[in-house]
């Protein structure tokens, strides 16, 4: 029964945050980030710029890599439409437990599919075990040296189709350059550098945005 610093964030949204109400959990987590604990949330900031490209997009089938405690599915998640759903992956049990509980506070659950496990033997298990066609968007989140494989690993498997929208997390800090330098060379893609800082820092970071051509 230790308290981890997810346990404390999940209590802040169970203290501050009002049940079905999505903008207030995401609200409380930023507060308690900033005030209390930093956390690895994708933040406010950068956020917005996440609730930007998923709302032009309106994705039927999404995909999240690193759910951590769920602030980032909840933001994806309430802006959503009806019948859309976002499968999201975390290999800690931990952490994914809390992530369940704070995606249920934010009454987001019948959009959300949680799925526990390693990201490389998760994707390939699509289209079969959860009867994923093909993925509209997919936010790479996790481990920074796992972007490449798995973005590599989604084209191997048939899972982009033609106008996916990658948007990659971290691409400055902590940095994931083997990825920077797959996808703005790669004729696949179409990318664009959205500039912004880490999460709750002045310190530089930003999200890349790119369109898989097929
Ligand atoms: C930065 S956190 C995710 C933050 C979350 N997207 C947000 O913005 O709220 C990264 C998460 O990815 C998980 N992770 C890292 N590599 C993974 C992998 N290969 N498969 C599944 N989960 C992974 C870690 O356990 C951690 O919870
Ligand atoms: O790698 C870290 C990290 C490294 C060192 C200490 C704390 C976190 C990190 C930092 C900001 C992020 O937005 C993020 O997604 C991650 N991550 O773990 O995936
Ligand atoms: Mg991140």
């Amino acid at each position: 029964t230790r308290s981890t610093r997810p346990k404390r964030l999940l209590r802040a949204v169970q203290k501050n945050a009002t049940r079905g109400d999505p903008l207030s959990v995401i609200s409380a987590i930023d507060h308690f980030c900033r005030h209390s604990e930093w956390a690895m949330n994708v933040g406010d900031e950068k956020g917005s710029i996440l609730d930007s490209v998923v709302s032009e997009l309106n994705p039927n089938t999404s995909l999240e890599l690193g759910t951590y405690c769920g602030y980032s599915t909840v933001r994806i998640a309430r802006l959503l439409p009806p019948g859309a759903r976002l499968i999201t992956l975390e290999f800690n049990p931990d952490y994914a437990a809390v992530a369940r509980q704070v995606i249920s506070w934010a009454g987001v659950q019948d959009k959300v599919e949680l799925v526990e496990g390693p990201s490389g033997d998760l994707i390939p298990q699509m289209k079969e075990r959860f009867g994923v066609e093909t993925f509209d968007f997919v936010f790479l989140d996790h481990w920074k040296d796992r972007y490449l494989p798995d973005t590599n690993l989604l084209e191997e498997c048939g899972l982009l189709r033609k106008g996916a929208v990658l948007l990659a997390d971290n691409v400055i800090c902590p940095g994931t350059p083997e990825y920077l330098a797959y996808i703005r060379n790669s004729p696949r893609y179409e990318s664009r550098y959205f500039q912004s800082h880490l999460e709750y820092t002045k310190v530089e970071d930003g999200l890349e945005k790119s369109v898989f051509l097929g």
